[in-house]
């Protein structure tokens, strides 16, 4: 059984936080958002409390509140803070952790340090989020050749939105990695919605079977 998954996307606003909430709630896990940059809308970590069904305490307090809703690295400088590689070691439970970047890999933490590189030094599984719609397969690619180019170890891609078969397939087979399953858009987005969606999008054996 995975214990820690990273999730991460092909972009800013494409999911991953609807998609975590939804895999913590059927994990029975914690979540663990290390950065939150823009705190005027409601918080990662709150939308996830709010969807995933879990109880009280399984959304674990993030390490930087940044008040801008900008990369990271920027919003940090703005609010005179330095974010410290070394302050976001994962903690160690002994139940299911989903853990969500901001934005893509190659997002800053400062002026050093992508989400990528902390990857790189976590080692732990990813689920790369990456949508359906057109523009995706150059997105997605790059994405998977940037995680093989540091040996990030992929359990898979998670779809995003309508079906759109054939961009799914190419990059599967251009990625050699295996589809985890699709998120489509719902409406309304509610605790309930999303589980039906999870427990029918997703092979959880898949996301949660290997180690
Ligand atoms: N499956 C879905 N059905 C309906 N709305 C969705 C779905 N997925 C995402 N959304 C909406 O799209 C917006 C962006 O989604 P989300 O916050 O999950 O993106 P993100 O990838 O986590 O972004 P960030 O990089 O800021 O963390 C939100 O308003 C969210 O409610
Ligand atoms: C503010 C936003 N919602 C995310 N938290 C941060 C997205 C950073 C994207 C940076 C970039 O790729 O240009
Ligand atoms: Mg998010």
């Amino acid at each position: 059984m995975t214990k820690r998954i990273v999730v991460t996307g092909t972009d800013t606003g494409i999911g991953k936080t609807v998609f975590s909430a939804g895999l913590a709630g059927l994990l029975d896990g914690f979540y663990w958002k290390p950065v939150q940059s823009g705190l005027d809308e409601e918080t990662d970590s709150e939308v996830v409390a709010r969807l995933s069904g879990l109880p009280d305490g399984r959304v674990l307090p993030e390490v930087y509140r940044l008040t801008m809703p900008l990369s990271p690295h920027r919003s940090a400088e703005i609010d005179g803070v330095a974010i410290e590689a070394d302050d976001l070691s994962f903690p160690v439970l002994p139940t299911p952790l989903v853990i969500e970047g901001a934005g893509g890999l190659m997002v800053p933490l400062n002026r050093q340090t992508r989400f990528i590189d902390i990857f790189e030094q976590w080692r732990l599984p990813v689920i790369l989020c990456a949508r359906t719609a057109l523009g995706t397969i150059n997105h997605t690619l790059l994405s998977i050749e940037a995680l093989r180019a540091r040996s990030i170890p992929l359990i898979g891609i998670a779809f995003m939105g309508e079906e759109v078969a054939d961009t799914q397939r190419t990059i599967v087979e251009f990625g050699g990695v295996p589809q985890l399953g699709r998120l489509p858009h719902l409406g309304p987005l509610t605790g309930e919605t999303l589980r039906d969606a999870m427990i029918s999008g997703f092979d959880l054996a898949m996301i949660a079977g290997g180690d």
